[in-house]
């Protein structure tokens, strides 16, 4: 692939569903009532006597005489949560000026005090501080974890509701990014209703954890789950959560006043929020197989111990040798069981230190690989420069649609393989193959080659493209393990694409497509409107570049004169992550000049058809 000066990929504002609730700021107010002074509160058993009640859609505060509101930093309030925006953020808005205030963990239908901590022309965010009445569809959280560690946000969510959300989150940014129309019934039978999953715990096949030095006690900031991200280099990001590093450890603030914190020197476990210096230490993650929290357990419990002399890097001063911990679980081939890879990512190449922890992980029967990434740079980086095997194999193995996949520790597969297996299902389906092995396939993002080597038996070839070369060597291998011959794989970087791009290769009748969150190079949009496949499917993590990427297709760029040649024929969201914000969609799109033809032929029989053969049913 010919390598062209890169530029930046372009960024779809974080805020977008925001127009929805632009403040009206011409018209006055109708009503809100300031009970105290906007002084924060520090101590939240106090929070009634200092709260400030805006008038939101979902409390009846009749008070006329005050003017608009716009709340300040710094201002604590007494707000109504009303729905959940992309991300899992609770949607907050003042009834009459519409104006918005965003909160972490608030859910629909909450009632809650909550300190403003940041404030933009349209919208604000909000700390929760206290919850006055909770929300509609409350459940009890299984994890101990659950109020502090951001990666399960709505496990107090009813699955039900958290499944509604995520349905309407797609739809919204469907609409307000992607700028299709809800009005058509085009659209509307497009999308499709979100597809379950049967399992809502210990779902992950792969977790990773983060080793910080816990030196203060800091004050209550949400936190973000480090856990499932084996990135820092964004090339390998997937649905797993965004995490940093830092020396710094965080409490949550009840446990800060129950018990001292003395001792808790070091920390293995979750980041906060926007903070990459804050940790919060974890024993066990309900999201993970059991053999990954015993291996979890096992080192919480040694890895302090002075004699090992082992310590956690800090960000600060770039000292330390434990980086991160990634726990991934396969399944091993004769048996189906758990297969387990426990990757030690360390900041300088001394393997030996790590023996004592491995004596004790390979206790565990499930426990056949344990690696050592060695990360030298001062980055976050999981991925290492070098790579260890310190116990068992190099790689563990998956099986996926009745094939087995070899993954090693740096390679992207898909973090839930139960929900896989449906979603390469629906992916199939939308590739609405003949059968006779006469179509090409072009697999975009192609990891270690799963979707292409799943459909490869019923094409004529498949030519998938990734940019991490330890995956593509995984897919290769893949393929010779599955005695698949009609797949190539070819290593390069996707955003740095020129016109000769592909130019070597027979034209695809299908591009697969999926990339990572920040979605698809403009470059590469612009070769796909090009390319004019008959068909795409875009299976994203992100749906919102999913939306502008699908508006690309559909309706061009049109600032760069760039016309749009695809319809989007379907659209179907699938929860790969309960609890989390984390939303997956595969999505058909036909070429718009086919379609015109199937019509004049049939009026509507090839979009029915295509709605019908991508839509999920339980028979699937
Ligand atoms: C969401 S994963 C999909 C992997 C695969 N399709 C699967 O289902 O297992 C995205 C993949 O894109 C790769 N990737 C990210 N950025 C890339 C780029 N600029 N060029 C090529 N591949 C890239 C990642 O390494 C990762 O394997």
């Amino acid at each position: 692939m010919a390598a062209m000066a890169t530029s930046s990929l372009r960024s779809i504002p974080s805020n977008t569903w925001l127009h929805k609730f632009r403040p009206r700021t011409s018209i006055p107010s109708r009503s809100f009532t300031t009970l105290a002074s906007l002084s924060p509160i520090e101590n939240t058993e106090n929070i009634q006597l200092n709260v400030t009640v805006p008038s939101t859609s979902n409390n009846n505060n009749n008070d006329k005489s005050n003017k608009s509101f716009f709340p300040k930093r710094g201002q604590t309030l007494e707000l109504v949560c009303e729905s959940l925006a992309f991300k899992g953020k609770g949607v907050c808005k003042v009834a009459d000026t519409g104006f918005v205030l965003m909160c972490d963990r608030a859910l629909p239908g909450e009632r809650f005090i909550g300190r403003v901590t940041r404030k933009k022309d349209n919208f604000a965010e909000v700390k929760k501080l206290k919850t006055i009445t909770p929300h509609f569809d409350y459940v009890e959280a299984p994890c101990e974890y659950a109020s502090h560690c951001g990666g399960c946000k709505t496990q107090n969510l009813s699955y039900e509701a958290q499944l509604k959300a995520k349905e309407q989150q797609v739809r919204d940014l469907v609409v307000h990014v992607g700028k299709f129309s809800d009005h058509e019934p085009e659209f509307a039978g497009a999308m499709k209703p979100i597809v379950p999953c049967d399992i809502q715990f210990h779902y992950r096949n792969k977790e990773s954890g983060k080793f910080h030095i816990l030196l203060s006690v800091s004050d209550a900031f949400d936190l973000v789950e480090v856990m499932g991200s084996s990135r820092g280099n964004s090339l390998l990001q997937k649905c797993e959560m965004e995490f940093s590093f830092g020396p710094k450890g965080w409490v949550p603030a009840e446990q800060l006043q129950e018990k001292s914190t003395e001792g808790c020197v070091y920390a293995l476990g979750l980041h906060a929020p926007g903070f990459f210096d804050k940790v919060l230490n974890v024993n066990k993650c309900l999201l993970q197989s059991d053999p990954a929290n015993e291996v979890l357990a096992i080192v919480q419990e040694c890895w302090r111990d002075p004699e090992l002399g082992l310590s956690p890097w800090n960000v600060y001063s770039h000292s330390g040798f434990l980086k991160h911990l990634m726990l991934r679980t396969g399944s091993n081939v004769e048996t189906g069981l758990p297969d387990l890879m426990v990757n030690f990512v360390t900041s300088s190449d001394n393997p030996e230190y790590l023996k004592p922890l491995v004596e004790k992980i390979a206790t565990i029967p499930e426990a056949v690989s344990i690696v050592n990434n060695v990360n030298t740079s001062i980055g976050n980086t999981s991925v290492g420069e070098k790579e260890y095997t310190l116990y068992g194999k190099s790689t563990i193995t998956e099986i996926l649609r009745g094939l087995t996949f070899q993954i090693s520790a740096n390679s992207f597969f898909q973090t839930n393989t139960q929900q896989a297996e449906i979603l390469y299902k629906l992916i199939e389906d939308c590739a609405f193959l003949k059968g006779d092995g006469s179509e090409i396939v072009l697999d975009l993002f192609c990891g270690t080659g799963t979707i292409g080597l799943t459909l490869a038996k019923r094409v004529k070839h498949v030519y998938g493209f990734e940019v991490v070369a330890q995956a593509v060597a995984d897919a290769r291998q893949n393929a010779t393990l599955n005695c698949i011959n009609n797949a190539t794989f070819i290593e390069g970087d996707l955003n740095k694409i020129d016109s000769t791009f592909a130019s070597n290769l027979p034209k695809p009748d299908i591009v697969i497509t999926d990339p990572n969150r920040p979605g698809m190079h403009i470059k590469l949009i612009k070769f796909l409107l090009k390319l004019r496949a008959s068909r795409i499917i875009y299976v994203s993590c992100n749906p919102a570049t999913c939306a502008r990427d699908l508006n690309y297709l559909c309706y061009g760029v049109p600032e760069q004169n760039i016309e749009g040649h695809y319809r989007l024929i379907s659209l179907q969201p699938v929860d790969m992550f309960p609890h989390t914000p984390h939303i997956e969609c595969v999505c058909l799109l036909e070429l718009r000049y086919l379609w015109d033809l199937e019509s004049e032929k049939n009026t509507n029989a090839s979009y029915e058809a295509a709605v019908i053969r991508s839509s999920w049913t339980s028979e699937n």
